[in-house]
């Protein structure tokens, strides 16, 4: 975890005033850690505009995740991933939600800490499977087919430090969304 800095503050405040001199809140971490239920919240409490990283990537290419992994494979994810996250942060003053693998490329992670404040969201394992296997909910995750726990167990090994550059880490297995919400505005 780096230094809390103030590089991710611009000249810019916000519509309500609650904050001073922001670019983005942009928020990481791994599948079912809650960065788009928590985007929700943050961006309704700052008045911002939430983007979901992975929302406009189903727009761009016209069909939902599954079908890209399936029909161009998962490096031909990862560039369109870059290439709409690149755009998403050329703009400033949004809450972005970003995908579970955004953090991966190099590239992705200094944009992410030039675009404005990186928050990483954590949830112990049993937490992650059940919000994201147990509820059915696996199905939108191409990288979770099969067996949903084993594929989450294999990712949290190969995945261990991907999150660590953030400037703000929030463990959210015993927290309710709106408490994780509370507990990122009060470190922004
Ligand atoms: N703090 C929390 N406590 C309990 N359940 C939560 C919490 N945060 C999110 N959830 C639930 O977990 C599930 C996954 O949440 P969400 O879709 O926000 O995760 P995500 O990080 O965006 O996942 P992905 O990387 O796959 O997009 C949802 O059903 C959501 O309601
Ligand atoms: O963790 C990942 O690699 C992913 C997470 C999701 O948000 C999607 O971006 C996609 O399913 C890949
Ligand atoms: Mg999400």
């Amino acid at each position: 975890m780096i230094e809390h800095a103030e590089s991710w503050k611009t000249e810019k405040t916000d519509v309500r005033g609650l904050q001073t001199a922001q670019k983005n809140i942009i928020i990481v971490g791994f599948m079912g850690t809650g960065k788009t239920t928590v985007s929700r919240l943050v961006a309704d409490r700052l008045g911002w505009v939430r983007v979901d990283t992975d929302d406009e990537i189903v727009r761009r290419a016209g069909k939902p995740i599954p079908a890209i992994f399936a029909n161009e494979g998962e490096a031909a994810f990862r560039d369109l991933e870059s290439r709409v996250l690149a755009r998403v942060l050329a703009r400033s003053g949004q809450v972005v939600a970003t995908g579970g693998g955004a953090v991966l490329r190099e590239k992705n992670r200094r944009l992410m800490l030039d675009g404005g404040l990186v928050v990483a969201l954590t949830a112990d394992r049993e937490s992650l499977i059940a919000r994201v296997a147990g509820g059915g909910d696996a199905a939108s995750r191409p990288l979770l087919a099969g067996d949903a726990a084993e594929r989450i167990d294999t990712l949290l090994r190969t995945r261990r430090n991907a999150y660590d550059f953030a400037h703000v880490a929030i463990d959210t297995t015993r927290l309710s969304p709106e408490e994780v919400a509370e507990e990122l505005l009060s470190r922004a």
